[in-house]
């Protein structure tokens, strides 16, 4: 029996203009449009293979290494969804072969720790959709195919695209005009990097569903957010990334956020995502940006405590100089830097900034970190030959 197989990868996509809401909960539809910045694959990406056959009896899917349920109405939605492009392919073109009505095989693996606040599932139902759809061979457009990636996951819809992404809200009850687009592509402004700090025991407080759902329901900032605050920040944002504006681009990046988690802890009960770490690290980017009289970092954390500072590779000495300077023990630079780069940040410090420096650095900040992960703006989903399934059997290699 003939197995018929693709791969793909998909990135992360960290926002800087944050999703935050639902007004519709089965459809992922979003309260506010949101952009953000897709991170480079060699770093974190999602790899997800899927395999069809006449003779596979269920669908299955194999997430690192362990089998785990396909049940949850969201994964539903969006395997369903795409059967129905399929079998709609199938219907206009006779020699099509009917895989609409076959069982999936899909095994995926994150190469970075799932469910730990690094939008492992922005990625996972990115990869998994695109993967089918490439099986598929549907002709639908990118956008047309985030609008089923937003069935998984919302903030999946963005993952579709490179560079930097918009996530228009759209109006429509059903969902149709609810999808990615590109603002930029990567290569307009490849100057884009980012540094994660990874805070240590990064469990999460609530998750983003469920605190969506309570801010919503409680919180009488987030009314003012959607209302007024997000509809114009969202048109100067992209603005800010068309004109390659960094300055603007990142005090709206840093605002949004602060607002995003203003509306968390003005929820009932509040939700607090960010720790005393993250209100550091917040406080250090403001004296770095303060420093030198100019803009070189914008910080924003996600539905958790880890920090993703975005800076532009031609501040990099300037911004690594302190970075460095206080997270230099942690996990992670020399996957990136040679031994060289790491002396010019010391070197820096102690010659541009040691003597200049009126505010204390903690020097315990560093062990509630785990690691540092540095990356930069990166490509849309990629396929890729590399296939993590047996394609005599059909299961995982
Ligand atoms: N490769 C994958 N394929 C399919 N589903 C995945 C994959 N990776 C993650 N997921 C789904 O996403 C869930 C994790 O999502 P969750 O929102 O809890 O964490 P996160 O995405 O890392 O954090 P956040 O969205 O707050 O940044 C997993 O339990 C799994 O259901
Ligand atoms: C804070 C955020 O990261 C929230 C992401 O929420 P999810 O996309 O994980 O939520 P669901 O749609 O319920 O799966 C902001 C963002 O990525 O825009």
């Amino acid at each position: 029996m003939t197995i018929y197989t693709a791969s793909t990868t998909a990135p992360v996509n960290i926002a800087t203009l944050k999703y935050w809401g639902k007004r519709d909960k089965k459809l992922n539809l979003p309260t506010n449009s949101s952009i953000s910045v897709t991170l480079a694959q060699d770093d974190l990406r999602t790899l997800t293979s899927v395999a069809t056959s006449e003779s596979f009896s269920e669908d299955q899917l194999w997430l690192n290494g362990k089998l785990e349920s396909l049940e949850s109405e969201r994964t539903q939605n969006c395997l369903q969804d795409l059967r129905d492009l399929r079998s709609k392919l199938e219907l206009s073109d006779k020699n099509a072969i009917p895989m609409s009505k076959w069982k999936l095989h899909i095994v995926s693996e994150n190469n970075f720790p799932t469910a730990a606040g690094l939008a492992s599932s922005a990625a996972g139902f990115a990869a998994l959709v695109a993967a089918i759809a490439k099986l598929y061979e549907l002709p639908e457009s990118a956008s047309e195919i985030s609008k089923i990636a937003r069935k998984g996951s919302g903030s999946a819809c963005r993952s579709l695209f490179g560079g930097y992404v918009a996530w228009e809200m759209g109006t429509k009850a059903d969902g149709s005009d609810s999808k990615a687009v590109e603002v930029a592509s990567r290569e307009h402004w490849p100057e884009m990097k980012a540094a994660i700090l990874v805070v240590s025991d990064a469990k999460k407080d609530t998750p983003s569903t469920s605190g969506m759902q309570l801010t919503v329901a409680t919180s009488d900032l987030f009314q003012e957010r959607i209302q007024n605050v997000v509809p114009k920040r969202f048109e100067q944002m992209k603005q800010a990334i068309v004109s390659r504006d960094f300055p603007l681009f990142a005090e709206l990046t840093m605002r949004d956020s602060n607002s995003f988690h203003a509306t968390c802890l003005d929820s009932y009960p509040p939700i607090f995502y960010m720790n005393d770490t993250s209100r550091q690290i917040v406080k250090l980017c403001h004296q770095i940006n303060a420093f030198f009289n100019e803009t070189v970092v914008a910080y924003t954390f996600d539905a958790g405590p880890n920090a993703v500072l975005y800076y532009l590779q031609h501040n990099e000495t300037k911004l690594m100089a302190f970075i460095y300077q206080v997270f230099g023990q942690n996990q992670g630079w020399e996957l990136k830097f040679s031994a060289q780069d790491l002396s010019a940040f010391k070197d820096y410090f102690a010659d541009n900034i040691a003597d200049e420096l009126a505010f204390e650095i903690d020097e315990n900040l560093h062990k509630n970190i785990s690691r540092v992960i540095l990356t930069q703006v990166g490509p849309a989903p990629q396929n890729t030959e590399e296939c993590l399934i047996d394609t005599t059997t059909g299961n995982p290699k």
